[in-house]
Parts: C-alpha cells; sequence; structure tokens
C-alpha cells in the first residue's frame, strides 16, 4: 500500500540485520572459469572480479547486464538557501525538466550504455529544513522518502544504476559521512559543484555547526538519513536495501550517493556488499569513503558530476567484464596450452 508507513528507525535497524547474502558457490565457480579461460591468470585484472562479483549476486553462471535500470532520485535541501553551492536551489528543478526533455548528460549515457533512465522527483517544492539548526526531516518525511526509493526499484533487472540531483547535496554527504566514520570535517567537505576556498571555508564551518547540533543523537541508520541526509539521499538507501532483497546487483554513482548507501552499513557492515562504487569522484572526500568502505571504483576519470552519470559510464566497463566472461573459450576449448 503506498501511503503505509513501514519504517521507522527501529524497521530500517532490524531489515539491515536480515539481508540475503550472495552465492559463494556460483562465485566460486565463476572464479574457476575466469582461470580457466584463454589468457594468463588474472590479466583481465579487475574486470575477472567484477564478473565474479555478479555472477555470485545473481546467481548465475552466466552473469548479464543486458537489462539495466537507472534511477536518479531528486530532492532539495533547505540548506542550499544559505549558499552552500555554486548553483541556486532553482536548479534542482530545471534539471528535473531537462531529464525529462532528454538534454542531461544522463540521458545520453544511458542511450549509449542501453540502460533505461527513470527520474523521481521528491517534494521539489518542499526542501528540507536547514540541517544546520536541526533535523533536515521529520521521521514521516525520512521514513516516506526511504519508501519512495523502495517502490521505485523494478520487480527485476539485471543491474540497478543509482543516481541524485540535488543543489547543496553535497553538504549533507559531507555530514553523513562524518556522522558515519568520524573524522574531521573538513576532510569530507569539497567544492561540490564549484564553491571557490572563502565558499568552502563557509560551508565547512556549516557543518561544524551541524555536527555539533545533532551530537549524540545519531543513534541509528535511520536517524543519521533523517537527520543529515535529505529526501533523495533516503531514497537513495531505501532502494539499496530493496534492490538487495530482489537479487539485483547496484552500481552506486559518485560521492554523494555513495554516502547515502554508507550510511546503511552503520547498521550492517555487510550492507553495501551487492554493490561497486561507480567511479572516484573529484570530490575528495570520496576516496577515503570508498577506502573506508573497502571499495575500488571501478573509473576513475576526475567526473563530479552526479545523476548517475559515472554509473552509466561504469555500467559499459560491467559490459565488457560479462562479455569476456561468457564469450571467450578456455585453454581446453580452443587447444591452447595452458602454463607449466
Ligand atoms: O557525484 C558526485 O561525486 C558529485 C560531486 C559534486 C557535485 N555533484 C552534484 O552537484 C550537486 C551537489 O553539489 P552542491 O555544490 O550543490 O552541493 C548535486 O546535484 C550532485 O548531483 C555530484
Ligand atoms: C547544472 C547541474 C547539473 C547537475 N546534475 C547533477 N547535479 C548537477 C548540478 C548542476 C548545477
Amino acid at each position: 500500500m503506498a501511503d503505509q508507513i513501514i519504517f521507522t528507525a527501529e524497521d530500517l535497524t532490524r531489515m539491515l540485520i536480515d539481508l540475503p547474502t550472495c552465492n559463494q558457490t556460483i562465485g566460486d565457480q565463476a572464479r574457476a572459469r575466469q582461470n580457466s579461460l584463454t589468457k594468463p591468470q588474472g590479466s583481465l585484472g579487475h574486470l575477472e572480479e567484477l564478473a565474479i562479483w555478479l555472477a555470485s549476486w545473481q546467481g548465475r553462471d552466466a552473469p548479464s547486464v543486458a537489462d539495466a535500470y537507472c534511477l536518479v532520485f531528486a530532492g532539495n535541501h533547505g540548506i542550499a538557501a544559505k549558499g552552500v553551492s555554486a548553483y541556486p536551489a532553482e536548479v534542482t528543478a530545471q534539471m528535473v525538466m531537462n531529464f525529462e526533455q532528454g538534454g542531461a548528460a544522463i540521458n545520453q549515457l544511458c542511450r549509449v550504455s542501453g540502460a533505461v533512465l527513470k527520474v523521481v522527483a521528491l517534494e521539489l517544492d518542499r526542501p528540507t529544513d536547514d540541517l544546520s539548526q536541526g533535523p533536515a526531516m521529520t521521521a514521516e518525511d525520512c521514513a516516506r522518502a526511504l519508501q519512495v526509493g523502495r517502490d521505485a526499484v523494478p520487480e527485476t533487472a539485471d543491474i540497478l544504476l543509482l543516481g541524485e540531483m540535488g543543489i547543496g547535496n553535497s553538504t549533507s554527504a559531507a555530514a553523513l559521512s562524518a556522522a558515519c566514520f568520524g573524522g574531521a570535517v573538513k576532510d569530507w567537505t569539497g567544492p561540490g559543484t564549484g564553491l571557490d576556498q572563502s565558499g568552502l571555508d563557509y560551508k565547512i564551518n556549516l557543518i561544524e555547526q551541524a555536527m555539533s547540533c545533532h551530537d549524540n543523537m545519531l543513534t541509528s541508520p535511520f536517524e543519521i538519513l533523517r537527520r543529515l541526509g535529505g529526501r533523495e539521499l533516503a531514497a537513495i538507501a531505501g532502494a539499496v536495501i530493496c534492490a538487495r532483497e530482489r537479487g539485483i546487483p547496484v552500481i552506486l554513482d559518485g560521492y554523494i550517493c555513495t554516502a547515502a548507501a554508507a550510511v546503511l552499513t552503520t547498521g550492517a557492515t555487510a550492507a553495501l556488499d551487492h554493490c561497486q562504487v561507480a567511479h572516484l569522484s573529484r570530490e575528495p572526500g570520496h576516496r577515503v569513503l570508498s577506502e573506508i568502505l573497502g571499495k575500488r571504483p571501478i573509473l576513475d576519470l576526475d567526473m563530479r558530476l552526479g545523476e548517475a552519470s559515472g554509473a552509466a559510464v561504469a555500467l559499459m566497463v560491467l559490459q565488457a567484464a560479462v562479455a569476456v566472461h561468457n564469450g571467450m573459450a578456455t585453454f581446453a576449448e580452443a587447444g591452447v596450452s595452458e602454463h607449466d
């Protein structure tokens, strides 16, 4: 039922300790197949790991990414009114229109990678509250956004690409990362869409205010998302969990998308095992975040756009990984001698 709120803080915590795991037997078989293909062992590097990861999470000997679904969640942030972004808040809704009209980078990248694009705007005319002064969302708002994220996940897909659009949300991403993993706010904060040094100093100061304001109250994944996140970020978290339940592997886009998903690891360390990080964003906090999560980003292209753009480019690398895994001949089939 669409209007039934199923996410209390306790529900989310419980859901996270009950997540399905991958099929280890199929993973082992996929690794054995990689070692039997006509190439020096390990010579396809990270492509081999990606194919094995896909096989084990899809539970299929021959993994596929043919049915790729891309979800971009959009939300507006009260703190944007304080000037934490190089762009005005109205750009969020304007870019959603641009997505709908086919004029954005993600439209071209989904077209070329073959992913189906779905854009979900979450109450853009009702920005969240300013997280430096109090909780960004009420419990009901946060629960509804998590549910929107869950509802947006297709029943079936080979792979789910996740991304976001929200002016000011690199501020939330820094706050979420600091809340989850500690460390200095300045190490999690970057220029986002293009702040200069004084803008960056101001943004750091506001996030430090937020951390003092919410100190001692960031007691669960739900509370972290509710106090410091935003609707599109909670929706990403909801979609990540739903994809896990449906056996759909996930590609997380850049810093903001990874930070939203990372909140789930505070409830269960293995919560993102079915996810890959698409690319290493230029936003400086993303390197540390990826390292903490034990994720090797698929690409490193100095991108910092968001809107799932890196995820769509990474999908093309997964297509390459799948093609070699499924299509190559083994040493035995091709009559090629193995190493002594
Ligand atoms: O994905 C990233 O790593 C990334 C890094 C910097 C900026 N962005 C995008 O830019 C917006 C957030 O930046 P800002 O400066 O408005 O906080 C939001 O719409 C994101 O999609 C995205
Ligand atoms: C123009 C623009 C496009 C974006 N796409 C994702 N985040 C964005 C931020 C801006 C400012």
